[in-house]
């Protein structure tokens, strides 16, 4: 349960983005604590992965006010603690999922007792480990992707439509992985357009437009 009094990890008034002075959404108001699930819901180009894009400090925050457990937001007070995983995999196609989580891990450390083998067998990826990723498919570079979320010890997943190209399994996948993690007190933001089936409570809902 979470105390109403507890200080949010994110905690979000009136919150927009513009583009060329144009509001792409907002103004939001949300707060997100330790142990909570949100879903960002909204039509095709209502600004959700903008939202998560911004989140992740990639995109600046022009209007309103965001605040990082109970501070002004800024890129590097929660670095390493929110991890985006985007349209855009953010993997190394050269490389293969073993080496790009080590190079994810070089930055920003590790779970206690993960490694790159047992996360990628968790992810269905036994056997693929020294594959070049471009030679994987495309739900399987998907896989490769996510098991960065059991490796790294970020608090905060930004999840942009975290279930696309992956099968049930898959599927079941990251609704197993998104219980466990608000089950240890992590936090996640998630967008989709299919349903989601997850079991660990009712999610928040941030709604991009009314
Ligand atoms: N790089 C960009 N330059 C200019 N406009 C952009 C850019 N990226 C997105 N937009 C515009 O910003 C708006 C919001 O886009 P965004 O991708 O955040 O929407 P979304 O809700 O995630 O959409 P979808 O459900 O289709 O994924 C859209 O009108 C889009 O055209």
């Amino acid at each position: 349960m979470t105390s109403a009094h507890a200080i949010p990890l994110l905690q979000a008034r009136g919150l927009s983005f513009l583009r060329a002075d144009e509001p792409v959404f907002g103004p939001l108001d949300f707060t997100l604590h330790p142990g909570e699930l949100a879903l960002v819901e909204g039509d095709n180009g209502s600004g959700k992965t903008t939202l998560l894009r911004q989140l992740a400090g990639l995109l600046h925050v022009d209007e309103g006010e965001l605040q990082w457990r109970g501070q002004p937001w800024n890129r590097d007070a929660c670095a390493g603690e929110v991890l985006f995983l985007g349209h855009q995999l953010g993997l190394k196609m050269d490389m293969s999922p073993r080496e790009n989580l080590h190079i994810a891990a070089g930055l920003h450390g590790a779970r206690d007792g993960r490694d790159a083998a047992s996360v990628l067998a968790e992810v269905g990826l036994a056997g693929y480990e020294d594959e070049p990723v471009r030679r994987l498919s495309a739900g399987q570079k998907k896989r490769a992707a996510l098991a960065r979320l059991l490796l790294l010890p970020a608090v905060l997943w930004l999840l942009d439509e975290p279930y696309a190209n992956l099968d049930r399994a898959g599927i079941a996948l990251v609704n197993r992985l998104l219980e466990a993690h608000v089950a240890g007190r992590g936090a996640a933001l998630v967008t989709s357009h299919g349903a989601v089936s997850f079991h660990g409570g009712e999610p928040k809902r941030i709604r991009m437009h009314d």
